[in-house]
């Protein structure tokens, strides 16, 4: 734990990162995972699980957070990790991406953006500038800068435009977190599936000295290796002295391939949404416990790992829960997916320390198809 936010690289296997991001609020060893907790809360767990299973950080959403309860609110009630009881690291993205995908965009300009919030309508406005004062009110660790999140599809002359202006806000985003020691800043790297533009929005952040980069504009329903030859293009132009964080990524599949080309830091629902909705992720692969194949299927989905929602309940159970939409269900399977995704990030950053970081995604990828 240090007064400053560092990042210190520790090993390296190929094109594979092990490395430390190191904060006042405490460490996060990368590759790391980050729990989505979008309003506060990661969705049908307790936080002392969440961390009991090694999580470092989670993730708020500045967009949730401002239309409920307020960002003035909560630096009132003492900051978001006082409130939701979480003392460890916070990284809040900025919004660009939920205005696109949840609110009724209004108004986009050079300012920003007015829009009208989900949940009652209002309109807001949120400039570069009020996404990170916002994000400064929930004492966030990590300060994402506010983005032009295109919808796809687009026009590479949209594409573009949008890349651009991101690169704008980046700077202004910059300015308005002025200096702050224990606490980062990450630029966005936008430009869609076009590479001079990835590579341009890359090398034009990079020039901004920011503690930190993310790949954004991806997981959105492209291809794998689209989004694969995308990291391929992009990597290269991002600081190998700062952490990267591949934004909304992914299935364990995603994430293996992904530190395969030097990605650190990933997000995902995945494992939170889809095992509200019965879907487990193991050691041997994905199981639906919707399926009526497990009705009196007595096994429990992993009886090696060390998880109580893998080890002590049959998947009979787990089907009866789910198929009644009992709350214990999708509690269950988010606490096994959770705990599957920590194991592979654990095993992930053993695994590179030991330079066998090829052998493990290979057993690894052969284990999940034996099922
Ligand atoms: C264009 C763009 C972009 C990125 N910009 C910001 N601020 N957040 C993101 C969150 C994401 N989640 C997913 N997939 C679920 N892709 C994301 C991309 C972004």
């Amino acid at each position: 734990m240090t007064e400053t936010f560092q990042f210190k690289l520790l090993a390296t296997d190929g094109k594979a990162r092990r490395g430390e991001v190191s904060m006042p609020r405490g460490t996060i060893r990368t590759p790391a995972f980050m729990p989505v907790g979008t309003v506060g809360t990661v969705k049908a767990m307790y936080l002392d699980q969440v961390r009991d299973l090694g999580a470092d950080i989670i993730l708020g959403n500045t967009y949730h957070l401002m239309l409920r309860p307020g960002p003035e609110r909560v630096a009132r009630l003492g900051g978001l990790h006082e409130l939701i009881r979480w003392p460890h690291p916070i990284l809040t993205d900025s919004g660009g991406f939920q205005v696109m995908s949840l609110a009724g965009l209004r108004k986009l300009d050079e300012k920003g953006v007015t829009f009208k919030s989900h949940v009652d309508g209002a309109l807001h406005h949120m400039s570069p500038e009020r996404s990170i004062e916002i994000q400064g009110l929930l004492d966030s660790d990590i300060q994402m800068q506010l983005d032009e999140c295109v919808a796809l599809p687009a026009s590479p002359k949209e594409i573009e435009r949008a890349m651009e202006m991101s690169l704008r806000w980046a700077e202004r985003c910059k300015t308005a977190f002025g200096d702050q020691p224990g606490k980062a800043m990450f630029g966005i790297v936008q430009g869609g599936d076009i590479p001079h533009l990835r590579v341009r929005s890359a090398q034009a952040l990079a020039e901004l000295n920011l503690k930190g980069y993310a790949i954004g504009g991806l997981a959105v329903g492209e291809p794998q290796e689209v989004m694969l030859d995308m990291i391929d293009t992009t990597v290269p132009h991002m600081p190998t002295e700062k952490p990267r964080y591949l934004m909304g990524v992914g299935t364990p599949d995603d994430m293996l391939k992904s530190v395969a080309r030097g990605i650190d830091m990933f997000d995902c629902v995945m494992p939170t949404r889809s095992g509200r909705h019965g879907l487990a992720f193991t050691r041997r692969g994905r199981i639906n416990l919707r399926n009526a194949r497990h009705a009196e299927d007595m096994r429990p989905l992993d009886e090696e790992s060390t998880c109580p929602a893998a080890r002590d309940y049959s998947r009979a159970y787990l089907h009866h829960l789910i198929r009644a939409n009992e709350s214990l269900g999708g509690m269950l399977l988010t606490w096994n997916n959770l705990s599957y995704y920590q194991d592979l990030m654990a095993g992930i950053r053993t695994a590179i320390e030991e330079g066998r970081f090829a052998d493990f995604m290979a057993e690894t990828q052969e284990n999940w198809a034996r099922g």
